[in-house]
């Protein structure tokens, strides 16, 4: 199943940036390991926002689900997800 995601990044204004940095580097070793495993098939920047849309490949809503919460700044996240089906004119 696939699963597109919108994540929008809301630290509260108590963090410091040592906080803040050491949120980023567990972020980006969670988020890693799920593209080297697959489940995460691909991230992508917003253009000029901390957001990003991220592309899952997981087996269940149940598997998002706890995918999504072990990421280390899920407290601060903004998750939309917008469940994907093939399209019928896909060529893939
Ligand atoms: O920097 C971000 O967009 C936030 C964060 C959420 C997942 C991830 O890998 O990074």
């Amino acid at each position: 199943m696939m699963f597109l995601a919108r994540m929008d990044v809301e630290f509260p204004p108590h963090l410091t940036p040592e906080q803040i940095a050491d949120f980023q580097a567990r972020e980006k070793e969670y988020s890693g390991s799920l593209q080297r495993s697959g489940e995460m098939a691909g991230i992508w920047r917003i253009v000029g926002e901390y957001a990003n849309h991220s592309l899952f490949d997981v087996e269940s809503n149940d598997e998002l689900h706890a995918i999504l919460s072990g990421f280390p700044m899920y407290p601060y996240l903004k998750i939309r997800i917008t469940p994907l089906a093939r399209h019928p004119n896909s060529i893939r």
